[in-house]
């Protein structure tokens, strides 16, 4: 061809056409195939419009061509994403939600950046119905009858939630493992960890810490102490301990002096965000700035791991299970999985522990017959003299345990739940009267769940005593047809995939419970409001919650 050939040059309607088809295209590609790596997103979103725009340079010249050629490229791209995702192709289609919600997942991103996520989406089941369009691709379910189909044996796999929250493959904990047999697999050190007999084990721990709590408390009697900070400084302690053979002592200083907690707190939040847009979190930890708690945090958590392996076990700890120190498995695993599973651990049993805890005692709080009733009980069990600390007496003690119930049917640990999703290339499921498509981001709302008047009389009052009508320890109020629906009741969660530590969840609760009111009388503050505890609550997918300042007296 001589060098003086021309190309062709098409009509601007021609050139627009192309360029509009171009932009459908590739949407189809981020439909089909989610490309994350950098380069294959720069060359869809940049490249691919720089080099259309070319065509446009005859009519327009090049700064104009270049800039309308861009411009319709994106308006066609976000047009054609948008029209999809409120048409009647999309598969989601039927399921009724705010429409900001259906047409991009920032919107959602924005309620759980608000720490009320919790309200937000109880709010739009009692608008919307019992299954609700969260996001474009994404529902929320308040239907007990889901529970099992998304949460069981037989329900979906974990959505890709965790590898968001979790920023690093390599260290990914237990509770981010998508792949059911490999889940099953890493799981078992964690069931013999907490076995029954394994718990029994952990009592000392227990007792020990409890004790000590009590006693920081009691020499601070008279003086306001907020009651919260001081669940949470027990609920760490005694994690450190039971997963390290010892961590911090924010009981002994009375304060966070490692910074462990904040940093924690402050990498919980960013998780949550990264958790729900998975992809942001692929680019984020490329930023130094924005990965800064989590990386901190997996250096805490690797010095200690180191620390612990080279000590080796004093005790029976968690990570003796973990690290295949009891021999049980054939081949020890990696140090990077230990480490994230010690993380993992620190962090799913402190603050989920503390929070439940720091709730049942605001409730009790508000309600001064149901502290008395729980504090007659206790007396009842170990009268004056007699050591509360003894877990002897536990079992019996129903009240304690309705107690605990209504505090975990009112304040679930983790509100919204976790996220599941039936596989891709696998077809969708059937969820109670719902088809989920393959691919779908499905939570059941376990804050809506408990909360709802179909499940329990009177959902949003503290009432301890709807467990024991329930189990006929005692009768239902005159008149009163109680409205109790067990399986509706799931603060571990439910299936494979449900918390493997609520034996010791149970075990540390229940014991603190009764030793703290058996030593103390605990009152709010003077002049506290009593709501600005509940307002300062959060959901960042831990409930977290806020100040709960009191006054203790000892009661002997
Ligand atoms: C009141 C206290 C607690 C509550 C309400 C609670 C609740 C939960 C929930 C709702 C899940 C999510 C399960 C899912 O993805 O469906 C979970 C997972 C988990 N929890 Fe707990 N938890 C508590 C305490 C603890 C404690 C003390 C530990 C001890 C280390 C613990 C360890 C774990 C672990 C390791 C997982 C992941 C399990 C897996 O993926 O197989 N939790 N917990």
């Amino acid at each position: 061809m001589g060098s003086d050939a021309q190309l062709p040059v098409l009509s601007p309607r021609d050139a627009f056409a192309i360029i509009v088809l171009s932009a459908v295209g590739a949407h189809l590609v981020f439909k089909r195939w989610e490309p994350k790596k950098l380069r294959v997103v720069t060359f869809l979103l940049f490249l691919v419009p720089a080099c259309l725009s070319t065509l446009l340079l005859p009519h327009f010249g090049t700064a104009l061509g270049l800039t309308v050629g861009f411009l319709t490229y994106w308006t066609a791209l976000t047009l054609s994403i948008v029209f999809y995702r409120v048409g009647p192709l999309h598969p989601l289609y039927q399921y009724p939600g705010p429409l900001p919600a259906k047409i991009s997942k920032w919107w959602h991103v924005w309620h759980v950046q608000q720490g009320k996520q919790h309200l937000y989406l109880q709010q739009l089941h009692d608008k919307y119905g019992d299954i609700v369009r969260i996001g474009p691709n994404e529902v929320s379910i308040r239907d007990p009858a889901c529970i099992t189909p998304v949460l069981g044996a037989q329900g979906m796999p974990k959505s890709d939630m965790f590898l968001g929250r979790n920023m690093w493959p390599e260290t990914a904990p237990l509770i981010g493992y998508r792949d059911p047999a490999e889940h099953t697999k890493r799981r078992k050190p964690w069931n013999r960890a907490f076995s029954s007999a394994s718990v029994k084990e952990f009592e000392p721990i227990i007792q020990h810490r409890v004790h000590q709590l009590v006693e920081a408390l009691s020499d601070r009697q008279g003086q306001v102490v907020d009651l919260a900070e001081w669940i949470s400084f027990f609920t760490y302690d005694f994690m450190g301990d039971m997963v390290f053979g010892g961590w911090t002592e924010m009981m002994r200083d009375g304060a966070d002096k490692g910074g462990l907690w904040d940093l924690l707190r402050r990498g919980l939040t960013v998780s949550a965000l990264w958790g729900e847009v998975p992809w942001v979190s692929y680019y984020a930890k490329k930023l130094p700035w924005t990965a800064q708690d989590n990386k901190a945090m997996r250096v805490m958590a690797f010095s200690r791991t180191e620390q612990r392996y080279a000590s080796g076990s004093a005790s029976k700890d968690l990570f003796y299970y973990l690290s295949n120190e009891d021999g049980s498995e054939k081949v020890s695993p990696p140090r990077n999985i230990v480490i994230g599973d010690g993380l993992l651990a620190l962090v799913a049993g402190s603050d989920t522990t503390a929070t439940v805890v720091a709730n049942m005692m605001y409730e009790l709080l508000r309600h001064p017959a149901a502290y008395r009733r729980l504090q007659e009980e206790v007396d009842k069990f170990y009268p004056r003299g007699e050591d509360s600390l003894d877990p002897k007496h536990i079992k019996d003690m129903h009240y304690l345990e309705a107690v605990i119930n209504e505090g975990l049917r009112m304040y679930p640990a983790v509100p919204s739940g976790s996220v599941r999703a039936p596989e891709v290339g696998k077809g969708g499921k059937i969820a109670g009267p719902y088809y989920i498509p393959e691919g779908t981001q499905t939570r059941i709302h376990f804050w809506s769940v408990q909360r709802d008047a179909r499940n329990f009389s009177f959902p949003e009052t503290f009432w301890p005593e709807r467990w024991l009508i329930a189990e006929g320890i005692e009768p239902a109020p005159a008149g009163e047809k109680l409205v109790h629906n067990p399986n509706a009741f799931t603060p571990f969660s439910f299936g494979p995939y449900n918390c493997v530590g609520k034996n010791i969840a149970l075990a540390e609760m229940k014991q603190l419970l009764c030793h703290l009111v058996h030593k103390l009388d605990v009152r709010f503050a003077d002049g506290v409001d009593p709501d600005a505890f509940d307002r300062a609550s959060e959901d960042r997918f831990i409930y977290v919650v806020g100040e709960l300042p009191v006054v203790v007296e000892r009661r002997d």
